[in-house]
């Protein structure tokens, strides 16, 4: 089971991750502060959003520690998502390394997103784990819901890869594409020899935010302020709707739920 600074990747107690969405220094502190109290598992950090740190990657090395610190020892997870992927990052191989290896040097981070579908993913793999740090291995698609054959592949390509957290978050159409997406969590959770993360985006696939643990998936994404993606709940709503679904961690005794390390 993948520990992270005490925190467990278990479907059957899903991991809240909330995103720092904040433009700059300023924005990120005071949304840190706000996080903190909310007290999630792990914080995000989507640097592509920090808009006016673009390209200083001494000031997003200093912001990371800064956050670290408000953050007063939750895990940090750190994300530059790329235009095609949702995010603001422009596709580029070396600068999207760039920032990734700086952080991952500077002992800035516990955690780091890559797109396993980009350029340069193998080398930010390599370089996480050198520096000791784990890899959420990520696929976003922001107009469909690929087959779950298609979506299990995915997954399991990234585990291939050395994604530590393999992780999907796609777009339904309608309820049949969110049913896809829990069937893809059940078949991959189960098949796969580390955690899984899955998302069906917007508002019809909330439901795969609040009850995606049932179905194998170890974490979801809660907004804490201004969310980071389409459909994200805020983070009480999510721990109420957690609450109620896994009271007793349910889903524990999901045969092949077992230790993955
Ligand atoms: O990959 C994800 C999941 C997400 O897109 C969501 O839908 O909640 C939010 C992003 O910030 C994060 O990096």
């Amino acid at each position: 089971m993948l520990e992270i600074r005490g925190v467990r990747f278990d479907p059957a107690r899903p991991v809240v991750i909330v995103p720092l969405t904040g433009v700059d220094l300023r924005e990120l502190t005071d949304q840190a502060a706000a996080v903190r109290r909310a007290a999630p598992d792990v914080v995000e950090w989507r640097v592509d959003l920090a808009e006016r740190l673009a390209g200083d990657l001494r000031g997003t090395v200093a912001a990371a520690h800064r956050l670290t610190d408000a953050l007063g020892g939750i895990p940090l997870l750190v994300t530059v998502r790329t235009r095609p992927e949702g995010g603001r990052a422009p596709v580029d191989p070396d600068g999207h390394l760039d920032t990734l290896r700086a952080l991952m040097d500077a002992g800035a981070t516990d955690l780091v997103d890559v797109e396993m579908l980009q350029p340069g993913a193998h080398a930010a793999v390599v370089a996480a784990h050198e520096a000791g740090v784990a890899v959420v291995g990520s696929h976003h698609d922001l107009r469909s819901t690929p087959s779950r054959g298609e979506m299990v592949g995915v997954l399991r390509r990234m585990a291939g890869a050395g994604a530590d957290v393999c992780k999907i978050a796609v777009t339904p159409q309608d309820p049949g594409d969110v049913l896809e997406l829990l069937g893809a969590t059940w078949t991959a959770s189960r098949e796969l020899d580390r955690p899984v993360v899955t998302v069906s985006m917007g508002a019809l696939g909330g439901v795969s935010r609040v009850a995606g643990g049932v179905f194998g998936s170890a974490a979801t994404f809660a907004s804490v302020g201004r969310g980071s993606a389409p459909g994200q709940l805020d983070v009480a709503t999510v721990r109420a709707a957690l609450a109620a679904l896994q009271p007793d961690g349910a889903g524990r005794e999901r045969p092949g739920a077992g230790d993955w390390r």
